[in-house]
């Protein structure tokens, strides 16, 4: 292997994503002025790998998952005027996420219309679900785990063997494969990755169902990716769309909406990957010495003129 890893730190709770276990990497061969030194951690305390670039072999983990012709499902949502940024996204997506591999893109949208045309490789395919619009963004998001869980229950348990769902306001800039995939998969949130644990925007709420306590939680996942198992990606959906209907019920709509759900949800049912920022960056951040690629971000949008409400 090219890495070797000294791990340094306590290997106690988790106050910071760069403080539980640091781990440095280094290359075997030196290069003295061009190396950067990172200290951030590549596993998890309940023994979870954080992909990030140099710590897996791209063509070993290729020669795994090609053998087993898998299908990855994409399901992204386009409503309203985000219908706008799917352009960049599916073809940006067409040049880096997961070549080589089946991919079944579906496209939930109020205006089918507006779909772009966008030339699809070999083995990837694109199906369109007309859904109602809403006038309020909240909504939008909210729905998503609905939404995502009829679509596994009606179309996928036999067709399908991964899946990502994805925010749309989104473009690839670099290699997205086969190392997301997992059991179970969420990304850390490229605004919290070296926030103090306390500060998460974790809903603080009993009331809800989202709460988390303080001095709980793991990291701050970010609910722009979510991926996994098909029958796991269900359990999760179900059991977020169970949780939003209480919320619902009880007049209570969590600090991150469907986000919120989300970071209870890993809470107590631990993912079993984790996609480093690299997976999720946002494209007014610069790029951290951490960060060694941007593989896939958020694009600046104005809130104010795309989100039909305030
Ligand atoms: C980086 C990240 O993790 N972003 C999360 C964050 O803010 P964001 O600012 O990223 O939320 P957002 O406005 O992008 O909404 C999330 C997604 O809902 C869809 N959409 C939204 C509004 C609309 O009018 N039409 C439409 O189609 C679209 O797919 C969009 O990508 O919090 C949201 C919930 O509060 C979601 O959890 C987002 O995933
Ligand atoms: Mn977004």
């Amino acid at each position: 292997t090219f890495i070797h890893n000294v791990v340094n730190g306590h290997s106690s709770a988790t106050d910071c994503i760069l403080s539980p276990i640091s781990v440095t990497h280094t290359h075997t061969h030196t290069h003295t002025h061009t190396q950067r030194e990172r200290n951030v951690i590549t596993v998890t305390p309940w023994l979870a790998p954080v992909v990030w670039e140099e710590t897996f072999d791209k063509t070993l983990i290729d020669a795994i998952y090609k053998m087993q012709n898998i299908t990855v499902a994409t399901t992204v949502f386009a409503l309203g005027k985000y219908v706008q940024f799917l352009k960049d996204f599916l073809e940006s997506a067409e040049r880096h996420y997961l070549q080589g591999y089946r991919v079944h893109y579906y496209i939930f949208t109020d205006q089918p219309e507006a779909i772009p045309m966008v030339t699809l490789g070999a083995n990837r395919n694109l199906t369109t679900l007309k859904i109602p619009g809403s006038s309020r963004w909240q909504e939008i998001t909210l729905r998503r785990m609905e939404k995502l869980e009829k679509l596994i229950d009606t179309q996928m348990i036999n067709e399908v063997d991964y899946i990502f769902s994805l925010d749309v306001d989104t473009k690839f800039y670099g290699h997205w494969g086969a190392e997301t995939l997992g059991d179970i998969v969420a990304v850390i949130h490229p605004g919290y990755y070296s926030t103090p644990r306390d500060e998460f925007p974790y809903e603080r709420r009993p009331e809800s169902q989202a709460y988390i306590p303080q001095g709980m939680g793991d990291y701050y996942y970010g609910g722009a990716v979510i991926g996994g198992l098909v029958e796991e990606v269900h359990k999760l959906a179900k059991t977020c769309r169970m949780q939003l209907d209480v919320d619902k019920a009880n007049s209570i709509e969590a600090a991150w909406q469907e986000e919120s759900h989300l970071n209870k949800y890993f809470l107590y049912n631990k993912p079993s990957k984790i996609l480093s920022p690299e997976y999720l960056w946002q494209d007014f951040k610069s790029k951290t010495d951490d960060i060694k690629i941007i593989r896939f971000s958020q694009v600046i949008k104005n809130y104010a003129e795309v989100r039909p409400n305030p």
